[in-house]
């Protein structure tokens, strides 16, 4: 019997370009395709670095079971079409080093990069993963021109899953139950929520005393810092690529979760002209709706503070690339 292939064309399916194959990128693509969501092309500066990394990662394809390709490259013209462009490249911090210590370098890596993907991909949605977070997620939409809700940052998902975690741990129950909420810039000075901290929607502070929780919050403050001293060459990678993934399947699936994401406020939170983690839905849209949730007069002034420190730094991020 003769089979017409013409008939088993595949539909078009959704497409990802991530940029940057080091350990965050190839993770995430990893998590991309296993979990059947959509296409991946990776894209790095160094020769066959992508291209070995999509070929083992297709190598597994009939024993995961999905149907995603995986193209590795080191040219942008590849990246044509993305649905969502997520950016991963830069440098990552080894111990002693702050995220705040990688503006400059980054800032140059990241400018260039945003502007390259949006050539080929100008209606996809932009996600930023590159530190110092907020600053360069601030950056690429400045470089892009592109409306403020396709453009935002992952970092709060993954503070929160590390609060969420570290309550888990000291209950000794089922991260299942937990639920937490990290607001803020990724930094030092985030703003973690206990009042937003639940177990089966029990708050927190019924189950564990101040002292236990602030522990558990100095934890999650320093939890980037925690894995970047035992790893000593680098930063973490399986949550952060499984934070963004979470997002990335809010967006491709239009699930409009409520994810804490680095978005661009325009009055919301009093704030203005910045990007920094709040609440958000996000959808096919993006950033669908920014939700302002009722925060004590402490909590506002930590924002306040955490958007500050951001607002210093997207100033000289700006001046480092010779943007007005
Ligand atoms: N937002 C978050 O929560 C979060 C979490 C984890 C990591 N990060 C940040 O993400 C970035 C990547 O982390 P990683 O662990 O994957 O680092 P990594 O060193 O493993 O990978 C970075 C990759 O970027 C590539 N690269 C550098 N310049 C490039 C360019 N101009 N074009 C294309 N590729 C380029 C490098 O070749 C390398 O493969 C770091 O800045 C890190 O701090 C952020
Ligand atoms: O800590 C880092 O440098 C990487 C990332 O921002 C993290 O929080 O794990």
């Amino acid at each position: 019997m003769t089979v017409s292939y013409d008939s088993l064309l595949p539909c078009q399916s959704l497409r990802v370009a991530i940029i940057g194959a080091g350990n965050v990128g190839r993770t995430l693509a990893q998590r991309i395709v296993e979990k059947d969501l959509a296409d991946v092309v990776l894209l790095d500066v160094v020769e066959g670095l992508p291209q070995g990394i999509a070929l083992d990662l297709m190598e597994a394809q009939g024993l995961e079971y999905h149907n995603c390709e995986v193209v590795g490259t080191n040219n942008y013209e590849e990246t044509a079409g993305a649905d969502l462009v997520v950016i991963t490249a830069g440098r990552a911090r080894t111990p002693g080093i702050s995220r705040d210590d990688l503006l400059a370098i980054n800032a140059k890596i990241v400018a260039d990069v945003a502007e390259k993907a949006y050539k080929y991909s100008p209606n996809a949605i932009f996600m930023v993963i590159t530190n110092p977070l907020d600053v360069m997620t601030y950056l690429t939409r400045k470089v892009t021109g592109l409306p403020p809700q396709r453009v935002m940052g992952m970092a709060g998902v993954l503070d929160s899953s590390r609060l969420q975690t570290f309550i888990a741990m000291e209950l000794g129950i089922s991260t299942a139950n937990v639920t937490a909420m990290v607001l803020g810039g990724h930094g030092d000075l985030m703003v973690p929520l206990p009042n937003y901290c639940t177990v089966n929607g029990i708050p927190i502070t019924e189950l564990l005393d101040s002292p236990t929780i602030n522990r558990l919050i100095e934890r999650t403050r320093n939890g980037g810092a925690e894995v970047v001293k035992l790893l000593k060459t680098g930063g973490a990678y399986y949550a952060p690529a499984s934070a963004a993934y979470i997002m990335i399947e809010s967006i491709l699936r239009d699930q409009s979760r409520l994810l804490p994401t680095a978005a661009y406020l325009q009055g919301e939170y009093g704030l203005n002209d910045i990007y920094i983690g709040v609440p958000c839905f996000l959808s096919c849209r993006g950033v669908k709706k920014i939700l302002e949730i009722k925060l004590s007069n402490n909590e506002q002034e930590a924002l306040h503070i955490s958007a500050n420190s951001v607002r210093k730094n997207v100033h000289f991020a700006l001046e480092s690339v010779g943007i007005k």
